[in-house]
């Protein structure tokens, strides 16, 4: 039945290819071939909608715009000088304590006094340099000149305060580096609903301020005057996996945060005449490019020196040797804060130190 069914079949239509018809034809549509489909049907190329056209003019400029974007070369050395994270926030509003409990969760030492910048060893390959800002607007501008990450602590009983602005406004003036939010006091506020409602508006404020989608943290109580294990827990990860942009001026200039200082000028000088040029000694990290002998430099709040003499020291807090394992042992959470009373033996140029950290160390109010 189906032989008979295509036996039936009308031949199809067969497209001349050569001979006279062929080439007659190919004449005629010539034109037609040589145009583009948009040339031959412009009706069914033209745009629309007004919102689609704008969507793909705005898109392909982007394309465009960022072809012509220079990557930036990160200058950093093979073992990075410390990132510095600074911690901002009004009076009494818990900076220290921020401080101590990330600093116990890090390296599990207990800091009962915090003078002056604290480096530790953060992760297998992340150092940290912590540094408390006073509210004094000199403090603000020189850190925002070195800050890599920005903790911001904000009140929520009192909301955010005129310094956070002041230092924001400072950082900017800078090249803006990472910043974050954290708001604490939260335990004080007993009524769930307007605790709630507060969390929001100081969050769209905060982002209002600084970019949308900036991260605010939330520390939701206190116990023994400690903040939340868990919540440091998450916040001092976070901080450890932050990535920011090198910032071009201080990647060409080179500047040290200065972790300790020693004044050298021979007492009797100093007796005989209290006034005198001193010998100081300068440690810290360099940062940016190196530094080099005679070089002219500036100390803020000082004025204009040169070097004598620069030498290079090993490093007081070395990143692990081996990078097999999955997460550092006590060991290898160094903590090296000179200014502070912890780390153990402490070489100067004329003498060496050892802290013994008795009984009687440390804590002033025990006395
Ligand atoms: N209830 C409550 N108290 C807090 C919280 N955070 C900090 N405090 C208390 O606030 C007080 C001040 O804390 P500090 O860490 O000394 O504040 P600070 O910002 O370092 O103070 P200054 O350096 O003098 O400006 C301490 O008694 C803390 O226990 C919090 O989230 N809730």
């Amino acid at each position: 039945m189906a032989e008979e069914f295509d036996f039936d079949k009308k031949k199809a239509h067969k497209k001349r290819h050569a001979g006279r018809k062929a080439e007659k034809k190919a004449e005629k549509n010539k034109h037609v071939q040589d145009l583009t489909a948009k040339q031959r049907n412009p009706k069914a190329f033209a745009f629309h909608s007004a919102v689609k056209a704008q969507r793909t003019f705005v898109r392909s400029q982007d394309i465009k715009a960022k072809k012509h974007h220079i990557p930036v070369v990160d200058r950093a050395p093979l073992e990075p000088p410390p990132a510095v994270v600074a911690v901002v926030g009004g009076p009494k509003v818990g900076k220290s304590t921020l401080l101590r409990c990330l600093i116990k969760n890090y390296t599990n030492q207990r800091l009962s006094e915090i003078n002056g910048p604290v480096t530790i060893v953060a992760g297998k390959k992340k150092k940290l340099t912590f540094i408390e800002v006073n509210n004094d607007i000199n403090c603000m501008i020189d850190i925002a000149k070195v800050a890599d990450i920005v903790l911001i602590l904000i009140d929520a009983t009192f909301g955010i305060e005129m310094e956070v602005f002041e230092f924001l406004e400072i950082c900017r003036a800078h090249g803006s580096p990472r910043i974050m939010g954290i708001l604490n006091h939260l335990d004080m506020m007993k009524d769930n609903k307007v605790l709630k409602k507060k969390k929001k508006t100081l969050k769209h404020r905060f982002q209002i301020e600084l970019y949308p989608g900036a991260k605010l943290f939330f520390l939701s109580g206190i116990i023994h005057g400690e903040y939340l294990k868990n919540e440091i827990k998450n916040l001092s990860r976070f901080i450890s996996v932050m990535k920011f942009r090198p910032l071009t001026w201080r990647s060409t200039h080179p500047y040290v945060i200065v972790d300790r200082y020693e004044d050298i000028t021979n007492p009797e000088t100093v007796r005989l005449n209290p006034k005198c040029d001193r010998d100081v000694v300068l440690y810290g990290y360099v940062r940016g490019v190196p530094l080099q002998k005679n070089q002219a430099v500036h100390i803020p709040g000082c004025g204009d020196f040169r070097l004598k003499d620069v030498s290079f020291l090993p490093d007081p807090c070395p990143l692990p040797e081996q990078l097999k394992k999955r997460s550092l042992n006590a060991k290898e959470r160094l903590i090296y804060a000179p200014m502070s009373g912890v780390g153990g033996v402490v070489y100067d140029k004329d003498a060496v130190y050892i802290d013994l950290g008795g009984s009687h160390h440390g804590n002033k109010n025990k006395v």
